[in-house]
């Protein structure tokens, strides 16, 4: 007897990537009814070993797993919101954005150490504290706090997967390193993490934290899909992640671009609004452009989108512009 045929999700081959396309596979199959199969896809983002931000970033992840899709090779796939481009494709839906998970970054340190407590700790030793990342939205961000704090940090490129990560701080090499701390939850390593940086010091990249589940609109089985998939959907999820890619689209900065955006509700008496939050800097972080808005809770991610345009037009009047033309690292 022939049960109801598999739904092929397709994903990249990472233990993260893996982690959470299984979280949205089980969730498809209670939808659905329908067993879910994953279809392993190798990214250029996963085979080529430059650092991101020269490779140039933008969908480096995605792109394979795109094709995919549009080749109906794959009914559908999952991918982390911050790694999409925010230019729509071609031929395909997002359709569902699912709650998201924390969209801080965390602190993987030596000894149990905060960020605050490993900068003191270095500077009693008389040299910056040693912290891996390659990301010169967080390079910029831990830069300023460490000169607000009266220390340094040194940050060093790295890539690799969380394991290889977290491995240079056990092996010494590093003092910290900084990650999503949605990956290290998804993988059931949060408790790692010595710090969950707050967002007042590393505004986290547009879109951390949560999943894109992405469709083909160009047949209609794929439509069909999507709108079953709907039911996945967090509308104040997609709300605050289109108020974040719109301020970077609107910055027309990539996702290896030195901006941090996050769009949160905040409480004015029994009105709650949205607030979104941006930051542009030098990778030094001696010049940062920070910024926050704060708009009636939108009706459509149509209207979320209009905040972060706004957002964007006033910080590059402040000059954000000039900021993310820099690209030493
Ligand atoms: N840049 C790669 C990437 N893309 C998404 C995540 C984490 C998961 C997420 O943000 O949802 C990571 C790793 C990291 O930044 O630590």
């Amino acid at each position: 007897m022939n049960g109801p045929t598999a739904l092929k999700l397709g994903t990249r081959r990472s233990k993260l990537a893996m982690a959470q396309s299984g979280m949205v596979a089980e969730q498809v199959r209670q939808l659905t009814g329908r067993p879910v199969e994953l279809v392993e896809i190798t990214t250029f983002g996963d085979v080529s070993r430059e650092q991101l931000a020269q490779i140039g970033g933008t969908g480096v992840f995605v792109s394979a797993l795109r094709d995919a899709l549009l080749a109906g090779e794959i009914d559908f796939a999952v991918h982390s919101l911050k790694d999409l481009p925010t230019t729509p494709a071609e031929g395909l839906t997002l359709a569902a954005i699912p709650v998201r998970e924390d969209p801080r970054d965390a602190l993987v340190a030596r000894d149990g150490l905060t960020f605050e407590e490993l900068v003191a700790a270095a500077a009693a030793l008389g040299r910056p504290a040693r912290v891996g990342t390659g990301s010169p939205r967080r390079m910029a961000q831990l830069n300023a706090w460490a000169r607000s704090l009266g220390g340094a940090v040194e940050t060093v490129p790295i890539r690799g997967n969380v394991d290889t990560r977290i491995g240079f701080v056990t092996s010494g090499e590093l003092d910290a390193v900084v990650l999503a701390a949605a990956g290290l939850s998804r993988l059931g390593r949060l408790g790692e993490a010595t710090q969950l940086i707050p967002v007042e010091a590393v505004l986290p990249a547009p879109g951390q934290g949560a999943l894109a589940v992405e469709c083909a609109a160009g047949n209609p089985a794929g439509l069909a899909l999507a709108a079953q998939l709907a039911e996945l959907d967090d509308p104040f999820t997609r709300a605050a992640v289109t108020a974040e890619r719109s301020l970077l689209a609107a910055l027309e900065a990539g996702c290896s671009a030195p901006v941090g955006a996050l769009a949160d509700l905040v409480a004015d008496g029994q009105i709650s609004e949205l607030r979104l939050r941006g930051v542009v800097g030098t990778t030094d972080g001696t010049q940062l452009v920070q910024m926050s808005i704060t708009g009636a809770t939108p009706e459509s991610a149509d209207d979320a989108a209009v905040l972060g345009r706004e957002l964007a037009a006033e910080m590059l009047a402040k000059g954000a512009a000039g900021l993310m033309g820099e690209r030493e690292l």
